[in-house]
């Protein structure tokens, strides 16, 4: 491990630099504000004069500034939490200003296309280890930001052979699991097919149903908004997120949404021949299969 990443007893890490301190970058600073065991020194970084303004009027940063190369030349560890279209170009700012041996990460939702963005800037001396903690809210800016958000979630860690050090890639997972996560590595490849069935997919069926029930307005819009009930009442709240952000995560895993959505039409196109043919076993069954997938994750949760 390099001789500047401190022992468990102290701060992971002297200095942090959090470049995009909105919900994720934000929940990182109140965590390590909070606990003090991530960092000694934390600098934020974003784009957005108003949430710079924010973060200052939070406290949860030492340093707060819009100049990412001039923030990042003392780090050990500079974390990206940019939308994950923006990642490539910010890592291209940041990584020739960083200090020999320091660590870079980054929080997007899709690991393969945010590799092959930052990629291209990687220099030797710097180890960049790929995560997604797999949390988060509706909400988007700093202020939606809390301390608590990664407490008994996970975060899924990509390391790369040629570009993840062992030991960037312990204190990383140090780093998470000092926020409250658990930690589990996999192949990007892998990380982006899992995320489009259990997050990218479930956001895009919100979007559409919200659309459709929006399309349908001369008829219902006064039902959908006056009788909505707790199912489409769940679809708003994850229809509710930030457009730049689903968009660059839509885009940026393609191949796995479109082949999970496929899959998905069909078994939807199952269940709409079930219901036209009186198919009730067919039907039962599907909904039993939910009730459990719902069962053991409450369970998993208590546990
Ligand atoms: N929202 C969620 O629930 C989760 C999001 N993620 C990922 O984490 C990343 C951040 O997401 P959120 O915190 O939700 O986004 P957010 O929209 O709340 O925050 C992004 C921040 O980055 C800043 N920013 C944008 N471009 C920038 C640039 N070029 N330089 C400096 N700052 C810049 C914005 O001004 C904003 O403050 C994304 O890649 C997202 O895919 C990961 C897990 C959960
Ligand atoms: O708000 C919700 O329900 C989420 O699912 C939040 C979320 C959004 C994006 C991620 O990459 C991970 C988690």
């Amino acid at each position: 491990m390099d001789d500047r990443i401190a022992s468990s007893a102290n701060p992971l890490f002297d200095t942090l630099v959090v470049i995009g301190p909105g919900l994720i970058g934000a929940s990182v600073l109140h965590r390590a504000r909070r606990d003090g065991t991530l960092a000694r020194r934390l600098i934020a970084v974003d784009v957005n004069p108003v949430f710079r303004d924010r973060v200052r009027e939070l406290g949860i940063a030492d340093e707060v500034t819009g100049d990412a190369a001039s923030a990042v030349a003392d780090a050990d560890c500079v974390m990206l939490c940019v939308p994950v279209g923006a990642m490539g170009e910010v890592a291209a700012t940041v990584v020739p200003a960083m200090r020999s041996g320091a660590i870079l990460t980054d929080t997007g939702s899709t690991k393969v296309a945010v590799i092959e963005a930052i990629k291209p800037s990687l220099r030797p001396d710097i180890s960049y280890v790929p995560a997604h903690p797999m949390a988060g809210t509706e909400f988007s800016g700093p202020d939606a930001g809390f301390a608590t958000l990664f407490d008994d979630r996970w975060c899924l860690l990509t390391p790369l052979q040629d570009v993840s050090s062992d030991s960037a890639v312990e204190a990383v997972e140090t780093l998470w699991q000092r926020c409250g996560a658990r930690t589990r590595t996999m192949a990007p490849e892998h990380h982006d097919r899992v995320c489009a069935i259990v997050s990218h997919l479930p956001h895009l069926l919100a979007f559409t149903i919200c659309g459709t029930a929006d399309d349908l307005a001369d008829q219902t819009r006064s039902e959908v908004l006056d009788f909505a009930a707790s199912g489409f009442r769940d679809f708003t709240r994850i229809a509710a997120s930030d457009p730049i952000m689903w968009r660059d995560i839509f885009l940026s895993n393609r191949e796995a949404i479109l082949e999970m959505l496929a899959r998905f039409m069909e078994d939807a196109q199952a269940m709409a021949r079930a219901i036209r043919w009186d198919d009730s076993d067919y039907i039962v069954d599907r909904i039993e299969r939910g009730r459990q997938i719902r069962r053991s994750l409450i369970g998993n949760h208590q546990a």
